[in-house]
């Protein structure tokens, strides 16, 4: 029986995650890549494990680790973005905040999307059908929860913990934000999708592995990811260094607006 695209995603997340938590277990020895961010063993062996599987696709995967190393396919309208391991610097901190990122980008969206954290096994997954979480248990997931947004009560903001931005204090001040908190890697989107906080505003540099699968996510709980001219982030025409504009995840489109535009005026200095 041919298994659907979003089990063929999940059982290579699943395999990726194995990988990663038989390096956690150890002591674990980083290097440094051209651009100054770290890279481990673990990042590698994740990426191999999830190649392997997606290879039975034959669709072009675009992958942290590949494009590292000089290795971009020809791309067309469909195609998966993989970080095998974002959120590595969490990872060497070890405080469970890193994921495994599988996103199949369909005509410059984000269709599918697969998040799972290794350490704690929560597995959010999104796509055409709406979005859900599980946890694995022995490796396997459990029954399925779907997800959805929450656009009332307080304003509660998720922000990086490692690449935070100094304007984030005033952005807080400006939307009147009651409660803000500090997550690693694409666990923010998921927070978001899981109603815990409505606002992810990212003002310094992700590249397209970092929010492809997370968009996915949100997006089918009913949130947003929009760049700072109000446009839905989007994966087309890519080219290295596969960066994305900043931009804004929120519950809904108004909050999304309402804090871009912040985000914008607090970039612009005055004149
Ligand atoms: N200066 C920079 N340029 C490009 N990407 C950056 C960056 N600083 C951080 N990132 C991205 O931010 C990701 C971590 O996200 P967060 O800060 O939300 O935890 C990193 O993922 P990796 O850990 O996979 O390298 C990295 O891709
Ligand atoms: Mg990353």
């Amino acid at each position: 029986m041919s298994q659907s695209i979003a089990d063929i995603m999940t059982r290579a997340a699943i395999a990726a995650s194995a990988e990663i938590m038989d390096v956690y277990a150890r002591p674990i020895h980083a290097e440094h890549k051209s651009d100054g961010s770290p890279v481990t063993e673990a990042d590698a062996r994740a990426e191999a494990a999830i190649l392997g599987i997606l290879a039975e696709t034959g669709l072009p995967v675009l992958a942290e680790e590949s494009v590292s190393a000089g290795r971009v396919p020809s791309l067309g309208e469909r195609f998966f973005v993989v970080d095998p391991l974002d959120g590595t610097k969490e990872f060497l901190k070890r405080n469970g905040e890193f994921t495994v990122n599988i996103a199949l980008v369909e005509h410059g969206r984000p269709t599918h999307g697969v998040v799972l954290a290794p350490v704690t096994g929560a597995l959010y997954i999104g796509g055409p059908d709406g979005a859900s979480r599980s946890d694995l248990v022995d490796g396997r997931p459990s029954a399925a929860t779907p997800l959805r947004v929450s656009d009332d009560g307080p304003l509660r903001i998720v922000a990086s913990r490692s690449h935070g931005h100094a304007a984030l204090h005033q952005l807080c001040d400006a939307l009147a934000v009651e409660a803000d908190v500090s997550v690693g890697s694409s666990l923010k989107f998921c927070l978001l999708a899981e109603g815990q906080a409505r606002l992810y505003p990212r003002f310094t540099p992700t590249s397209k592995w970092d929010t492809a699968a997370g968009q996915a996510v949100l997006e089918a709980a009913g949130g947003v990811v929009l760049t700072l001219d109000g446009e839905p982030l989007r994966y087309s025409d890519l080219s290295a260094p596969f960066l994305n504009p900043f931009f804004v995840a929120a519950t809904s489109v108004p909050l999304a607006r309402r804090a871009a535009s912040v985000m914008a005026s607090l970039l612009t200095p005055p004149v």
